[in-house]
């Protein structure tokens, strides 16, 4: 195509949102009108199962739940007066609760006020309040926020070496939707002990954010913490950022959360328009599926060129990769769909794989993040006439340019700045083209099977543990691992009893391997 064909497709696909000043361009998409047309009618059946899931339709029908995020953003669409009133009063109790923090009507016992918030959660419980904070928390903030969002030792102890002294004068919020996923749990108790090796009293410094009735929010009801603020079974965990999930920890670091909503919402509004060009989000999922012929064949690789969204890929990873990664579609076909999802940011990227993606496999579609203001202040020139951001934004230009001449196909969304309104709108625009694609491709969006089966077969790791530890306690000398397997009830699994015996062994357990370690099936083990 010439540039004069390619400026005009780009200002006929051109979506642009005057509210938002937001811009969506798709025009380096090469799909054509034909195509176009054969999706029209799969997006006509999207929009009405779009609009059934916003009305309380049970959208996620193997867990027979409601999917109802959208409504967190605007309560009046919520399917009834409770649900509504629910919605309200969570966000009038976040903002008293914050005020009270931040105003010291709410300190720990050893202090005037809290200084820092230590969230620790996983997954849907983790990563909207990390790329929120990253976005949006200021130079200064109200409170410095920092994460645990993983069961590594190692990691909890440099945040907790971190925080040092000013553990006392930490708040600690606990979040988990189902109250019982492992790490958190195993998260909490680490700084539980942290606090009682200190003398101080976690209770006191401590919230939660779980289910109603979760084992958490019986703990932490039990315990006497500070407060608990509800997750309902309505919201995923990867759609909750705009829940108490995410807006109590943004609000803690003074992140303005109504801006958020109000983002959201006007997001919401023009994303649930049924018209294919006039949705921004049908639009996403049209290039999406255009891209990967609807069967997630291309990878989607998300480049935002500014340093504070470097966070919403990781964010869009799980979005996309938990709600469309699914085995069997809604009619019980094995269909095996997903998008894959990665990146970091430009240009940094570009000194990194952009190579690949401009000569090597073309297995992926592009979508650029521009940021039209570069900076509060002016800018200084780098070379006569030309700044920093001049050439972030030049390098932005350039690689989408040389990307389309050798045929990768980019998708380029331009907000005017990365404020609480933006990162609202960014999320329900995802949210809602995730949903969208779901229903083009005939998929559960909105559950998560496939991640079960790693936590049971975790368990059974644990069990088989305590069950060698249980084995070698009888032994007074060195046993075979085949033995040793056979002892605890696995004789199939030896390669398992090896790996959990090489870690104990690791870690001072009380257990020595003896033998050779590059032959393993040769080893012996004792407890010491
Ligand atoms: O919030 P939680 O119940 O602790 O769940 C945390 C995460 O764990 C799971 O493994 C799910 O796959 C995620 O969707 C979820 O966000």
């Amino acid at each position: 195509m010439t540039a004069s064909a390619l400026w005009q497709r780009y200002q006929d696909w051109l979506y642009y949102h005057e509210g938002l000043d937001f811009y969506l361009d798709i025009s380096r998409m090469r799909f054509d009108d034909r195509f176009v047309e054969t999706m029209l009618p799969k997006f006509e059946h999207a929009f009405a199962q779009m609009k059934d899931l916003e009305a309380g339709a049970i959208a996620n029908p193997d867990e027979n739940r409601m999917v109802g995020h959208y409504w967190l953003r605007n309560s009046d669409l919520a399917p009834n007066a409770d649900l509504k009133k629910d919605i309200v009063e969570t966000i009038q109790q976040i903002e008293s609760f914050t005020h009270d923090v931040h105003s010291g009507a709410i300190h720990p016992p050893s202090a005037t006020k809290f200084t820092d918030v230590l969230s620790i959660g996983i997954g849907g419980s983790a990563l909207g309040p990390q790329f929120v904070a990253e976005a949006l928390s200021a130079d200064a903030p109200a409170m410095a926020i920092h994460f645990i969002d993983n069961t590594d030792p190692a990691g909890i102890d440099r945040v907790l070496a971190k925080l040092g002294d000013r553990l006392s004068t930490t708040l600690v919020v606990v979040i988990s939707k189902s109250g019982g996923t492992p790490e958190p749990r195993n998260g909490m108790l680490e700084v539980q002990n942290a606090f009682q090796e200190k003398g101080l009293d976690f209770s006191k410094q401590a919230i939660a954010i779980t289910g109603t009735g979760s084992n958490l929010d019986q703990l932490a009801k039990s315990e006497g913490w500070i407060t608990t603020f509800p997750m309902h079974d309505w919201v995923g965990g990867r759609t909750s950022e705009l829940s108490a999930v995410g807006l109590v920890p943004a609000a803690l670091q003074g992140i303005n959360i109504h801006e958020m909503l109000e983002g959201a919402k006007e997001m919401d509004i023009a994303t649930r328009i049924p018209d294919l060009k006039s949705n921004p989000a049908a639009l996403l999922a049209l290039c999406w599926y255009f891209s990967g012929d609807g069967k997630g064949k291309k990878d989607m690789v998300v480049l935002p060129y500014k340093d504070s969204l470097l966070l919403f890929s990781r964010y869009l990873q799980q979005l996309v990769m938990e709600s469309l990664g699914k085995e069997k579609d809604l009619d019980g076909n094995v269909v095996h769909q997903g998008i894959a999802v990665y990146g970091n940011k430009g240009t940094t990227d570009q000194h990194a794989y952009v190579q690949q993606l401009r000569e090597g496999v073309p297995n992926f579609f592009l979508t650029f993040i521009e940021v039209l203001k570069d900076r509060s202040s002016a800018s200084i020139e780098v070379e006569p006439g030309v700044t920093s951001g001049d050439y972030l934004s030049g390098l932005l230009q350039g690689t989408r340019k040389a990307l389309y001449e050798n045929e990768r196909d980019s998708i380029t969304l331009t907000i005017p700045e990365v404020t609480p309104r933006m990162v609202g709108a960014l999320i329900a625009l995802y949210d809602r083209a995730v949903g969208l694609y779901g229903f083009l491709v005939n998929i559960n969006s909105y559950h998560q099977p496939g991640v079960e089966a790693g936590k049971k077969a975790a368990a059974v790791v644990l069990d088989v543990q305590s069950k060698v530890m249980e084995a070698l306690k009888k032994e007074n000398t060195p046993i075979p691992l085949a033995t040793l397997a056979l002892n605890a009830g696995v004789p199939d699994d030896v390669e398992s009893v090896y790996k959990i015996v090489r870690h104990l062994a690791a870690n001072n357990r009380g257990i020595t391997l003896h033998g050779d370690p590059a032959k393993p099936g040769s080893l012996t083990v004792s407890a010491t």
